[in-house]
Parts: C-alpha cells; sequence; structure tokens
C-alpha cells in the first residue's frame, strides 16, 4: 500500500495534527493509502539521542534518521509540520521537563570539564538548532502563494501599517570585516578531500576538522566575522541609536546559524552591557553566565550569588537600560526584550513584520517605535534596507493590488551558509586558517584573530543543476519572469553565476526572462513590479529562499503559513512542507490560557493535495488524485467562505476550521463523478457533517474560554492533547 508519512512535531502545529490528522485518515482509509506519523518533535529527538541514559520501555525510535534516509528513496512521500528549532534555552527546559517525567538524561553541560560532559555535549548539539530540516531536504524548494490564496487575500487584505517617507526605522549593517567582505570562494575541478587547518603567531598548529569530501565540481567558501570590527559597529550603532533616541533591535537566525549567531549574539548583549560586564565579569564567569544564550542567561543565573549582589547587579542593570537606547521588545508586559532569549526574534520573520507593521517594534511602554535594526553581516541585509527606502518612498504595499513573488530556492544537501554550522569556529589565537587538499595545496585562506568567527561553506553541483532547471521550469509554468539573486562582486555567488550561465543554456529558456542581478537590485526591480500588480520569480540562494519566503508571503498575503511549500526530493520522492514558518509558540500559550487556538492550517491543506497528487501519479491510484482534486476545491471554498480560525476566544479556532474543510471535503467527493465508489461513501458523510454544523461548532467554540492542562509543552500528555483538540463528540462519531 502506498504511505505518506506526516511529521509529529511542536507547538502549535503538532497540537492541529492532533485534529486533523483523524480527518485525513478517515478520508484516505478507503482509497489504498497508508497514512504512518514519525515523531520528530524536539522532545522525541532529544529521547532518540540520548538512549544510552533510559530504560528499554523508554527508548525511542531515531524517526529522524529513518525519514533522512527514506527522503533520498523514489517512493518518499513525506508531509513536514513545522518544527522547533531549539536555541539553548528552549533545550535545556525541554531538558527539564523530560527529567520531571522520569527520563534519566543529563542536564545540558553548561560548561564541559569532564570527557562525560563532552560526550553529553555532542549528543545535544544533535539535536539543537536547525537539525531537522537539512536532514529531509534532499532537494530544492519550491515556494508560492496559490492563486486563491492571493485572490483571498485581495480581497479580504490583511492589515497594514502605514510608512511615513520621515521614519527613522533603517538597518544598520557592517561595511568592513564581516563575512560578506572577506568572503573567498573556489569551485574544485576533480572529486578531493580537505582539512581545515589553523597555524598560530606563535608557529602552533592544529586541524580545525579533517577529511571534510568534496566531489566534482563543488563549490567551497570560507570567510571570517572579525570579532574587532564586529565589536566596534556594535558600540557605534549602540550610540548611535540612543543618541537619536530609537529603538534598538537585533535581528539573527541563531537557530539554523546555531554556531556563529550565538556568538554574534553574545557579543552584542556584551556591547550593550558593556559597563556591566566591566564590573561584575568576574562574578558572572564565576556563576558561568553564558550571553550567547542571551541576556536572560544572565538574569536566570543570578540566583547563584548573594542577595546583596544580585540587588546591585539589577540595580546596575536597570542604569544600563535607562542610559542606552531602548530596547525592541518581544514582550513588553513581562519586561523580556529583544536580548533575552535569541530564538524569539528569528530575522526570517521579524523583519518582515516589522516591516508590514509601519518599520516599527514594541518599546517597553507598549507602544511601537521606529527601530534600529541591527543586521551584523552585510551579506544580506541590503534587500531589507532596499525595501524599507521602497517604502519610505511609494508608503506600505496595498495587498489588494500587489503582485506576488515565488521563490525557487538553492538548499538541496546542505547548501551554502545553512550547511556551515560543523565547519563554523570560534578562533582561539591569532593565526591563520587554511583550507588544504589532499594535495597539499592550499585552496583557500585567510589571516584571523583569536575571537573571530571562521566558517567554511559546500555547494555541490548536482544540486545547483537541478535549481536551474527547477527556476526554467516554475518560469515556463507560470510565464513568469524569473531573477536569479546573485551579486557578481561576491566571490562565492560569483562561482555561482559561472554554474548558472554553464547550466541554462540546457533548457529551453526561448521567450523567457531570465536575469541575474544582485540581491540589492533584484529587491528594487521585485518591488518596482510588485506594486504594478505583477509577478517576479526569486531564483535564490538558501539564505534568502528562507528570507524572502517570509518576507514577501507576510506583505502579501499577511503570514508565510499560506504558502504552498513543495520540495521536489533529488532522487524522485516528494517532501510536502506545511506553509513556510514556523510553529508559532504565541499560538500555545493563548491555547493553554483560554482553550483558543489560532494556528491556521492552510499550509497543511495545501501540502497535503499535493502529497495525494504526486501519490496518484506515482502508485497509478486514480481516487487519490480524486481526492487531491477534491480536497484543492474545499480549500478553495474555505476560502471563499472565510473559515480560517479567528485570533479571539469564542470565536472559530483551529479545530472549528478542521470541520469546515472535512464537510466541503466531503462535499466534493460526493459531488464528483470520477469515482463511484467514493461518491457512495461520502454522499452520507457529507450528509451527516452538513446536518450536524450547528452542534459541531457549538461544541467546538463553547468549550472556549478557561485555561487547560495537556500535561507538558514539549511532550504533552498525549491523551490530553488529543482529547483538548477533539471535543466533539458528535464531529468524532461521524469521522469514526
Ligand atoms: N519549517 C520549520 O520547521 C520552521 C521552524 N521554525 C521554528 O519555529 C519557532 C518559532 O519561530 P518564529 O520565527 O517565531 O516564527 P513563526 O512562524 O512560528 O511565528 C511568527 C508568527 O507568525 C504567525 N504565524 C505563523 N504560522 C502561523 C499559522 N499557521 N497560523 C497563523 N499564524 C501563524 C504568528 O503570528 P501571530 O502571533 O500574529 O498570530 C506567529 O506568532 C522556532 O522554534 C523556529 O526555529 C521557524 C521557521 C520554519
Ligand atoms: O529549520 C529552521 O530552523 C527554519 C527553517 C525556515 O525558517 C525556513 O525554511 O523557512
Ligand atoms: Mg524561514
Amino acid at each position: 500500500m502506498a504511505k505518506i508519512i506526516y511529521t509529529k512535531t511542536d507547538e502549535a502545529p503538532a497540537l492541529a495534527t492532533r485534529s486533523f490528522l483523524p480527518i485525513v485518515k478517515a478520508f484516505t482509509k478507503s482509497s489504498d493509502i497508508e497514512i504512518e506519523t514519525k515523531d520528530i518533535s524536539l522532545a522525541s529527538r532529544i529521547l532518540a539521542n540520548l538512549s544510552d541514559y533510559l530504560t528499554d520501555d523508554q527508548k525511542v525510535e531515531d524517526a529522524l534518521a529513518v525519514l533522512g534516509d527514506l527522503a533520498k528513496k523514489p517512493e518518499a512521500n513525506i508531509i513536514k509540520l513545522p518544527n522547533i528549532s531549539a536555541s539553548v534555552p528552549q533545550l535545556k527546559d525541554a531538558i527539564s521537563e523530560l527529567q520531571n517525567l522520569g527520563y534519566a538524561i543529563p542536564d545540558y553541560p553548561e560548561e564541559v570539564k569532564t570527557e562525560e560532559d563532552k560526550a553529553v555535549l555532542a549528543l545535544y548539539n544533535k539535536v539543537k538548532g536547525s537539525a531537522v530540516n537539512p536532514v529531509l531536504r534532499e532537494g530544492n524548494s519550491d515556494r508560492r502563494a496559490p492563486k486563491a490564496i492571493k485572490n483571498y487575500a485581495r480581497k479580504n487584505p490583511h492589515s497594514m501599517g502605514t510608512w511615513n517617507a520621515d521614519s527613522k526605522t533603517h538597518v544598520a549593517t557592517m561595511t568592513e570585516g564581516d563575512f560578506a567582505h572577506n568572503e573567498k570562494s573556489v569551485t574544485v575541478n576533480t572529486a578531493t578531500s580537505v582539512n581545515i587547518e589553523f597555524t598560530g603567531s606563535n608557529g602552533s598548529n592544529f586541524l580545525l576538522k579533517k577529511g571534510i569530501s568534496l566531489l566534482d565540481g563543488e563549490i567551497i567558501d570560507a570567510t571570517v566575522m572579525s570579532k574587532k570590527a564586529l565589536l566596534t559597529f556594535l558600540d557605534n550603532e549602540i550610540t548611535d541609536a540612543t543618541e537619536n533616541n530609537i529603538l534598538l533591535s537585533l535581528h539573527m537566525k541563531a537557530t539554523m546559524m546555531k554556531v556563529s549567531d550565538p556568538i554574534i549574539f553574545g557579543h552584542a548583549v556584551k556591547t550593550y552591557f558593556k559597563e556591566l560586564f566591566e564590573k561584575h565579569g568576574d562574578t558572572f564567569d564565576e556563576i558561568g553566565v553564558d550571553v550567547n544564550n542571551g541576556f536572560g542567561n544572565l538574569l536566570s543565573n543570578l540566583d547563584e550569588v548573594s542577595a546583596e549582589k544580585k540587588a546591585e547587579i539589577l540595580a546596575d542593570i536597570d542604569a544600563i537600560l535607562t542610559k542606552n537606547a531602548d530596547l525592541a521588545m518581544v514582550n513588553s508586559d513581562k519586561g523580556i526584550t529583544n536580548l533575552h532569549v535569541p530564538s524569539d526574534v528569528i530575522i526570517d520573520a521579524s523583519m518582515p513584520a516589522m516591516i508590514r507593521t509601519s518599520g516599527q517594534m514594541w518599546n517597553g511602554e507598549g507602544k511601537l517605535q521606529d527601530t534600529k535594526a541591527i543586521i551584523p553581516d552585510s551579506s544580506y541585509a541590503g534587500i531589507y534596507t532596499a525595501t524599507i527606502d521602497f517604502c519610505k518612498k511609494h508608503g506600505a504595499f496595498d495587498p489588494t493590488t500587489m503582485g506576488t513573488v515565488p521563490n525557487v530556492g538553492l538548499m538541496a544537501q546542505k547548501a551554502e551558509e545553512y550547511g556551515s554550522h560543523d565547519k563554523t569556529f570560534e578562533i582561539v589565537a591569532d593565526g591563520k586558517v587554511q583550507i588544504i587538499d589532499a594535495n597539499g595545496t592550499v585552496l583557500l585562506e585567510h589571516t584571523v584573530e583569536a575571537g573571530d568567527i571562521w566558517r567554511m561553506c559546500q555547494t555541490k553541483d548536482l544540486p545547483i543543476q537541478d535549481w536551474v532547471k527547477l527556476a526554467v521550469t516554475r518560469a515556463r509554468a507560470s510565464k513568469t519572469p524569473a531573477v536569479f539573486w546573485l551579486d557578481k562582486n561576491r566571490a562565492h555567488d560569483a562561482e555561482i553565476i559561472k554554474k548558472v550561465n554553464t547550466y541554462l543554456p540546457n533548457h529551453d529558456t526561448s521567450g523567457l526572462d531570465i536575469r541575474i542581478l544582485s540581491p540589492i537590485k533584484a529587491t528594487e526591480f521585485t518591488l518596482e513590479r510588485i506594486i504594478k500588480g505583477e509577478d517576479t520569480i526569486s531564483v535564490s540562494g538558501n539564505v534568502l529562499r528562507d528570507y524572502l519566503t517570509d518576507l514577501f508571503p507576510i506583505l502579501e498575503v499577511g503570514t508565510s503559513a499560506k504558502m504552498l511549500s513543495i520540495v521536489p526530493l533529488m532522487n524522485g520522492g516528494g517532501l510536502f512542507e506545511t506553509g513556510a514558518g514556523g510553529s508559532a509558540p504565541k499560538h500555545v500559550q493563548q491555547f493553554i490560557k483560554e482553550n483558543h487556538l489560532r494556528w491556521d492550517s492552510l499550509g497543511e491543506f495545501l501540502a497535503l493535495a499535493v502529497s495525494l497528487e504526486h501519490l496518484g501519479n506515482t502508485t497509478n491510484n486514480s481516487k487519490a488524485l480524486v481526492l487531491a482534486e477534491t480536497l484543492d476545491d474545499a480549500t478553495d471554498k474555505f476560502l471563499d467562505n472565510d473559515k480560517s480560525p479567528s485570533r479571539k476566544v469564542g470565536e472559530l479556532d483551529n479545530r472549528g476550521s478542521h470541520f469546515y474543510l472535512a464537510l466541503y471535503w466531503a462535499q466534493g467527493l460526493a459531488n464528483q463523478n470520477k469515482n463511484e465508489a467514493l461518491k457512495a461513501e461520502f454522499s452520507s458523510i457529507a450528509k451527516s457533517l452538513s446536518d450536524n454544523e450547528e452542534n459541531i461548532i457549538s461544541e467546538l467554540n463553547n468549550i472556549q474560554g478557561n485555561s487547560l492542562n495537556i500535561g507538558g509543552y514539549y511532550n504533552p500528555t498525549e491523551e490530553l492533547a488529543t482529547e483538548s483538540m477533539r471535543p466533539s463528540k458528535t464531529l468524532n462519531s461521524i469521522l469514526a
């Protein structure tokens, strides 16, 4: 029987799955389709990696490893929901929750003192940060807003904050000494293996990493972020924000860039609180403060000092917060700033949210204010500057008239920066870092200083070929101009451009408008078109894929949750991601507080339809094709009738939205004439659902309003979570 793998993940999407999956199972059961779930939640990944610490009945399957293998096989058909890419604070919370449940796993080692600490840290590092997506993404990315979603946004535009020409909001980025300015790149012509070697100014010499195999035609690049240049930059920008009385915010991707970005985050915290660290640095060292995990780490460690000392430190913190520029807030009621937790403000979602909100963020008084957005590395910061400048000149974008920007993203096989964390190092002493091949030839070399962050990235040739092909295919299928966002003046991009120029002629590009523009020029070109209602495909590398697939969806349709997000796997399978966004921690907080889940599963409806279509085509299953077609129609009707979850308690939420999808899907199956068996089966289901609409909706809405307990955050009690997501007895009995 053909199989669809459904991932069980975390937070809001995992709650939604508990309501939606029973519907999916009920609708596919009679069509020779098996739906199997695989648990890749953060909790399950911790248990799988630390299985030596567990009793036999506590051990779980390493589902991620199983799916990673499957993704390389032609039969793969995986529906992937968003999962937590854990920062250290999130990882520690999850560990402590599991410990309290009786799993004897070790604490996250704050400091590595023993061999065991080292081994434990290595296990946790496998779970940390973006550990799922790179394993499953054995293909490039095709993300777009389907026509129905665009039409819906045109008819029901989301709110857009107005923009003023005199807005003080701007992006601050480095002009020297950063990754962008120090990048070097080369394409290797024959397969080889390289070592990364450090040689100190004092002659000391050791390998940072050995035996990295490179394939024929693989592009490598290496670069370094100068600590000195970074600190000078941060210091100047903080002073500038203070003098100009503008809010200060930092936008990083500490989850995916899990080695480099926490270090940069830590430097920002230490620069902002410079006097604090000068005065109390020794104390902080003694109690093991590590602000690479955010300013919150410092605060949570303060219980380890005497009450008097703690009061003194807190008073010093207050004085600095008063004196320095105001920090953008994550939660002004609770006093949680942008510098508290590295996973609270993630650049792909945070910059578009700010641009959508008049270029403003929340200040300590809970009011919106213009902000300086610090994005230290200048490789991609320019796209936000260009967008902000465009808004200052033309005003906010208009969702009722603006065009759309689908993305074709190079991401297969851990392409580019997002695959670099195992080759990223904080340099311990002055010297040089070299990449040396099997023949002893130095391929790339940098002079470095202690504290610099050096990294190497890899981009394989076959993924690039596949990406170029996907770009041409999408341009042809949608009759839309396609722009490769590549900067010929950047070392890595220059190598990619050579390959694009080599591989484009392998395809029929006649009549297509395909160009290569630098990211800033591409932004300007695309925005000039977008306000005229014209569409433009962005063809980009992995980081811009991530940034652009939140930026444009959030501006165009209000959220990236409504994106169709397909990963055609290079070996023939399909990975269908549900939307382009994350797992929405705020939604879970609201759910626990008032039993209302505002998570919108639209991305999941879209993913399921393409997954069924893929299954139908690859296994000759005509019923699956009918299910796919009717599901798409049901999604259109769902949008037309505006059945997305509301944000307010007592109104239709995620669970009610699933009911309507099921109703429309059943009606579609009952009304089609391509498959008689499905028609017969679903005619009575459609009738039962429709007859009981009022009853079901009141069952789903009336239970809202009170707080609830699902037994855990990262590892909720299955029965409690399932019960709370399936509170309508009437709906449950129809589905059964
Ligand atoms: N594919 C993946 O696995 C991804 C995982 N992540 C992970 O997700 C977590 C949170 O990341 P974050 O950057 O905050 O981004 P999120 O996309 O989770 O959240 C940003 C905001 O977007 C809105 N939103 C997102 N999805 C939906 C939806 N389905 N329905 C309604 N609104 C939605 C919500 O706005 P509002 O509050 O206004 O309702 C939410 O607060 C992190 O752990 C991150 O690593 C992030 C990106 C992708
Ligand atoms: O894997 C992650 O941490 C985030 C992925 C993401 O943001 C994306 O693919 O858009
Ligand atoms: Mg993203």
